[in-house]
């Protein structure tokens, strides 16, 4: 048990041993965080998992954590987390396994000029995967029931695996309906896999040894098994980070092939894991807008999924504003028209510059709103040395080396004073009266420079934010043009957000929720 010396943060050490407050943390980050907030002030430490965690919960003096001072360390928390959960030697320069600079890989690969060809392949794989028979019948124009989180987990990951991992050379070869197939069924595996493992992530990352869990471990195994050198040699089309991270990990690193493979797998779940739940919320939250069609048209739904899954619970947030869909519907008929394209499931696919998605304000406000209430980030920071960390209101603490730094940016977006009615939806709320990109939000009457983080913050920041939207935007754009949608039970209740993720990004809803879809009439 530490006790607090003069001039450091109040402390809590929580009453079990080692855990300390871990497990009242984990039941709901949130609302733990308010209460010592409440007691505390702008910081406090706890102890959590044996580590002591600084919460700063000020965000006037976020500033002072993420501008990166020569005391704080942002590699070592990252590091430890990837080698736990994925198994592969540390990336850690430090550690003599590799001399690679990842953080410059990310930047070069996801960002600058690496983004359009990114975009424009994802654009080309999300319409094969919705606009493939299988998945909309073009003929008869049947509604097609499903879940929006099935839906999501499945177009999303198909899409954006084959654009970082590209399509398997005798699929190019071979366009025969049996080779499109048995591609097809190879992408979902790995989906599964994919799921199986993300499951046990979070325990992963809070240091259970993964052999504990059977399936999960073999789900990872598979998928590292699928990402050896020797298979990926036989893809075609590859993003710029795959193949550049095989030639650096041949070329600067001492990994063995499964350590490469775990390499690559790690990237397969950062490109994924908040990207699938994220698109989700998007359109659960614009399609709750939509009103179900009659009954009438029950006959021609899918058999397999007859009626939702999930009996309802109250809701934990307000549904969105009816406008919502009608909006995005709007913008996306309006670029549609200005670049003189017609959606047709069978004509020329629909093609998006980087300037033409990067001008779709209500799109943007839509899916930042989306995520403002599904993320649950923490970000952290370890100190290297024992040192003074400033506030804003110039009260200073004596932080000690090794302590974490944590950032619960969920604080913010959920602070009353920063969003008005935090917990409800409203599509617009990232626009100017100008229908522009809103950029200044306030607390107590001062701008706020930091208000909204589900990409984190500082040098830690997602690399690949700039994709993620892109590709959510391109998704929302394809099933607006092309298709009708209505959920199945238009009283249904948003779910709630299933806490054990809390910390690790956007957070998936406790359940699934039905829809409709089909495509529009020509
Ligand atoms: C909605 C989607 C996404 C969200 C909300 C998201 C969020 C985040 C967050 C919170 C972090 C950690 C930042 C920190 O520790 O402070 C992160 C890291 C990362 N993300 Fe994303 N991400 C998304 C999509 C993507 C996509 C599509 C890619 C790649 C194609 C990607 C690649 C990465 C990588 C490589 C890192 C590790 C960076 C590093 O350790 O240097 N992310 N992301």
């Amino acid at each position: 048990i530490r006790r607090r010396h003069p001039g450091e943060p109040p402390i809590e050490n929580g009453l079990i041993p080692y855990l300390g407050c871990a497990l009242q943390f984990g039941a709901n980050p949130l609302e733990f965080l308010r209460s010592r907030q409440k007691k505390y002030g702008h910081i406090f430490t706890c102890k959590i998992a044996g580590e002591y965690v600084h919460f700063l919960c000020d965000p006037f003096s976020y500033h002072s954590v993420i501008r990166q001072g020569r005391h704080l360390d942002w590699k070592k928390f990252h590091f430890a987390a990837s080698v736990k959960a994925f198994g592969h030697d540390s990336m850690d320069p430090k550690y003599g396994h590799t001399t690679e600079n990842l953080h410059q890989t990310f930047l070069k690969t996801l960002q600058g000029d690496a983004l359009p060809s990114l975009i424009q392949n994802m654009m080309e794989n999300l319409q094969n995967v919705l606009l493939q028979p299988g998945f909309s019948p073009m003929h008869t124009q049947d509604w097609q029931v499903d879940g929006i989180f099935a839906f999501c987990y499945k177009v999303m990951f198909e899409s954006g695996y084959l654009t970082l991992f590209g399509k398997e050379l005798s699929v190019q070869e071979d366009q025969s309906a049996a080779r499109q197939e048995a591609q097809k069924a190879l992408v979902l595996n790995a989906l599964e896999n994919f799921k199986e493992f993300d499951k046990i992530f979070p325990a992963l990352v809070a240091g259970l040894p993964i052999h504990v869990f059977k399936s999960g471990h073999s789900a990872r195994e598979k998928l590292a098994k699928t990402m050896m050198a020797e298979e990926l040699s036989k893809r075609k089309n590859m993003s710029d980070l795959i193949s550049l991270r095989m030639v650096l990990n041949d070329t600067l690193s001492t990994f063995n092939d499964l350590s490469k493979a775990r390499t690559h797998v790690a990237l397969l779940w950062a490109s994924q894991a908040n990207t699938l739940p994220a698109t989700f919320w998007t359109l659960f939250m614009i399609h709750d807008q939509v009103p179900a069609p009659p009954k009438t048209q029950d006959a021609s739904c899918h058999p397999k999924h007859p009626a939702p899954r999930h009996r309802l619970q109250p809701p934990t947030q307000n549904t969105g504003s009816p406008e919502a869909c009608k909006a995005a519907t709007e913008e996306v008929e309006k670029v549609l028209e200005s670049t003189g394209q017609r959606p047709d499931p069978k004509g020329p696919h629909l093609t998006l510059t980087r300037e033409q998605l990067d001008n779709l304000p209500v799109l943007d406000s839509i899916i930042k709103e989306a995520m403002r209430l599904s993320s649950a980030s923490l970000n952290v920071r370890v100190a290297k040395e024992d040192f003074l960390l400033h506030l804003d209101n110039k009260e200073s603490y004596h932080i000690r080396k090794d302590d974490i730094i944590a950032l619960y940016p969920q604080m913010l977006h959920f602070d009353p004073e920063i969003y008005e009615d935090p917990l409800t939806y409203r599509y617009d709320r990232f626009l100017d009266e100008s229908g522009q990109e809103r950029s200044s939000f306030f607390r107590g009457g001062r701008k706020l420079r930091y208000y909204y983080m589900p990409f984190g913050s500082g040098v830690t920041k997602c690399p690949g934010r700039f994709f993620a939207v892109h590709e959510i935007k391109q998704f929302l754009f394809l099933l607006l043009a092309h298709f009708d949608m209505a959920l199945l039970d238009g009283q249904v209740k948003v779910p709630p957000l299933d806490q054990s993720r809390a910390g690790l990004g956007i957070l998936q809803p406790t359940y699934d929720v039905d829809f409709r879809y089909r495509l529009k009439a020509q």
